[in-house]
């Protein structure tokens, strides 16, 4: 089967065509497939399917000619992955399955909106993120408190004093499962600098990643609540880059990168 390997700021995926929409990914094959030695490797898997072929989208096959069928490293399912979205539009263009400029994709969290050209950045109307309120997560027995965000997927965001250079983020941090019944990602976040902060992230089903771009954008809605601001230009530092995070009244913005980096065959009878 054939696959394309691309990557946002370092946050990496195993690009599936299947323009029939024939696919039948099982949680084991996708937990092959981003294996990093038995498989191809990645900390996730975007199937690229027409929305008329996908039951999760065919209501916005209107809107959307295409859904990204995003899938975690564990197999499990994510609403959504920002820095997916910008790799999957990439390869959309590069493979001449849709026009550079501004266009819609279908995703598990509705029509998004992303915008690019033949090189550069790539830009995505993330849609309004929502505050719920506080809550905790503890990382190596320390606790550490932030701010409940969904940016379609549910994030806890930590401002905090310690360096997150020194985290030990090999486990998953703990969480109040009460509050995030269907898991979490936890970013935590050091300011440096006017509108700038540092961020490490421990994924839902990928474990800690160089770079998530939801995460970004709870981490800048929770670097902004902790200035006092609602609103505005926030650069978020991930291990793999940084992402351009912009706020506004109504919605949130994501820019950055959007890389392909190799194609193949791969040789999987399950699939
Ligand atoms: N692990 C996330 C999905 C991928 C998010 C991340 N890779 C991004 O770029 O937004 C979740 O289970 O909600």
């Amino acid at each position: 089967m054939r696959f394309v390997k691309g990557h946002g700021t370092e946050n990496d995926f195993v690009i599936l065509p299947d323009l029939e929409g024939r696919l039948d990914l099982s949680a084991a094959a996708v937990a092959r497939l981003c294996d990093r030695r038995a498989g191809i490797g990645g900390d996730g898997v975007l199937r690229v399917v027409p929305s008329k072929f996908a039951p999760e989208a065919d209501e916005q096959a209107a809107r959307a000619e295409w859904f990204m069928d995003y899938r975690n490293a564990d197999g499990s399912l994510a609403e959504m992955c920002g820095n997916g979205i910008r790799v999957f539009a990439r390869y959309l263009v590069d493979a001449g399955l849709a026009s550079p400029g501004e266009f819609s994709v279908a995703t598990r969290d509705g029509v998004k909106r992303v915008r690019l050209d033949i090189t550069g950045d790539v830009t995505v109307d993330m849609g309004r993120p929502k505050v719920y309120g506080e809550s905790r997560a503890w990382v190596n027995g320390r606790e550490y408190r932030g701010l409940n965000v969904n940016v379609g997927n549910p994030h806890l965001a930590c401002v905090i004093d310690d360096p997150v250079t020194e985290l030990d983020l090999a486990a998953q941090p703990r969480f109040d499962r009460a509050v995030y019944p269907d898991g979490v990602n936890v970013e935590l976040i050091n300011p440096v600098g006017d509108h700038a902060v540092s961020m490490r992230v421990y994924e839902r089903g990928s474990g800690e990643t160089r770079s998530c771009g939801t995460g970004a954008v709870a981490t800048a809605v929770a670097a902004a609540h902790a200035a006092g601001e609602t609103t505005g230009v926030w650069k978020v530092r991930v291990l793999g880059g940084t992402l351009k995070i912009t706020l506004d009244a109504d919605t949130s913005y994501l820019t950055g990168p959007a890389t392909l980096v190799a194609s193949g065959e791969y040789h999987d009878t399950e699939i």
